[in-house]
């Protein structure tokens, strides 16, 4: 395999968007908006062809839910707890870990070389703590709906445990899938010593390392829950001291698409995005997804939209940006990717946008409607003082235009009209603004 991944580190700390834009907000401010909207639509296929390309390849975070007591029973005899497993009694029933080798299963140490108790073999106890073990896999899912599977019903189902002592290791492979549903595989390392042993991945050219080892916080030991594709590569590098007890579970993908962004139903829709997005980029370590048919199938929904008629597709760009930088030299990852992709097949234009939210309502229906105004430089639209910014007739709307807001985009972090952070001149009163940038497909001019 080649060796030329570039890798990314799990403790590379890019800006945090929020800083940035605390540095270009008084700029914008200074900006004034287009009076005429367009018109904001949600749960399209655009917008899930949108999640679906900023969906992570692989996650990892730490448990917030305390697993210390949740009992451990292989095969009916008592093996300790999640945070003190007794390693002697999993080897004793343990058998060793075969492996495909195209159409075989086989087993060869050199390639991997450990043990492993099937799930039907293990059991977490159900007296009390059982329900920590219940909770835990919840906050596990819940998270994956927001990162890997946006959007989508995910459920986790115990596979295995993999044991690995002195000397264990398994070099690259794919998981292979035990169901059609089966999308994604999760790994959590019980609490045990062990030396290297770390995992890897790598998927589209993007790799990581992943330390399992399970984490102090504030005097309590988290687990560590990685979660990656089922088609990510991944390795598990010799131990070299100890016993490392990986508890792997498969990622199932039901049918139907969850309908709320998380579950608050006291939140409107826009809270629930702004919460679910500010959550993700301060608690999970995210990666970027590569992946070409993701951008085919945005561009197959923009054609699609502009043949039934809708000659500009917009849409959030899922970073924040300078006002300066909203200029394709500028894009990140997978933000410059999209454009070149798109720019190929149509005529793109980068333009920075605020997103209105009108509550038809009170909050508890989750009523809202939105709008999307582009920005004008103040050198356009100098005259307009803010008193007159307020008198505003908003309803005028677009014909054949419309903006498309995706789950999973960072203009919604600048959601709330109240947070300290996110301040607005207050001369639109009960309405909440928000700042980002977006994209204006239109289809190609014939020259
Ligand atoms: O133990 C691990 O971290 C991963 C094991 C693995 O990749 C597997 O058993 O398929
Ligand atoms: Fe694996």
């Amino acid at each position: 395999m080649d060796s030329d991944a570039s890798s990314v580190s799990s403790n590379s700390e890019p800006e945090h968007e929020l800083s940035v834009f605390e540095r270009i907000r008084e700029h914008l401010d200074s900006f004034s908006y287009s009076d005429v909207a367009y018109e904001v639509k949600r749960e399209t296929k655009l917008t899930r062809a949108l999640d679906n390309l900023a969906c992570s390849p692989f996650v990892s975070f730490k448990s917030p839910v305390e697993t210390v007591t949740c009992k451990l029973l292989v095969k009916g005899e008592d093996a300790g707890t999640w945070m003190n497993p007794d390693v002697s009694v999993l080897q004793k029933h343990a058998t060793p870990s075969p492996f495909g080798r195209g159409a075989e299963t086989v087993l060869d140490p050199t390639y991997r070389n450990g043990t492993e108790l099937k799930a039907y073999q293990l059991a977490f106890s159900l007296q009390g703590e059982g329900t920590q073990y219940r909770q835990f896999v919840s906050e596990v899912e819940d998270k994956l709906q927001t990162t890997m599977f946006v959007g989508r019903n995910v459920s986790l189902k115990l596979y295995k445990l993999a044991i690995y002592g002195e000397g264990g290791h398994f070099d690259w492979h794919r998981d292979s899938t035990h169901s059609d549903a089966h999308h994604g595989t999760v790994l959590v390392a019980l609490n045990t010593e062990w030396e290297r042993g770390e995992l890897m991945l790598r998927h589209q050219g993007v790799a990581t390392i992943v330390n399992m080892h399970p984490t102090k916080h504030s005097e309590e030991l988290q687990p560590v829950v990685v979660a990656f594709y089922t088609d990510t590569e991944h390795k598990v590098m010799p131990v070299t001291k100890g016993t490392r007890l990986v508890l792997q579970y498969d990622v199932e993908l039901a049918e139907q698409v969850s309908r709320s962004w998380i579950q608050l139903p006291s939140y409107t829709p826009m809270q629930q995005a702004f919460l679910r997005h500010q959550y993700v980029a301060s608690h999970i370590n995210t990666y970027p997804n590569l992946d070409q048919k993701l951008v085919q199938a945005v561009i197959d929904e923009i054609r699609e939209l502009h043949n039934e008629g809708i000659t500009v597709v917009a849409f959030p760009l899922p970073h924040l940006y300078r006002k300066a930088s909203v200029k394709k030299k500028y894009l990140k990852g997978t933000d410059s990717a999209l454009f070149d992709a798109l720019e190929n097949h149509f005529n793109v234009v980068l333009h920075p946008v605020l997103i209105r939210a009108n509550e038809d309502g009170d909050h508890s229906d989750c009523v809202e409607r939105f709008f999307a105004h582009k920005y004008q430089p103040s050198e356009e639209n100098e005259e307009e003082p803010s008193s007159s910014r307020a008198k505003r007739q908003w309803g005028r709307v677009f014909k054949n235009a419309s903006f498309y807001l995706p789950r999973a985009c960072a203009i919604l972090q600048l959601s709330l009209p109240n947070g300290a952070h996110f301040g607005n001149d207050a001369d639109v009163s009960g309405e909440a603004r928000y700042y980002g940038a977006g994209m204006f497909v239109e289809p190609k001019r014939e020259e």
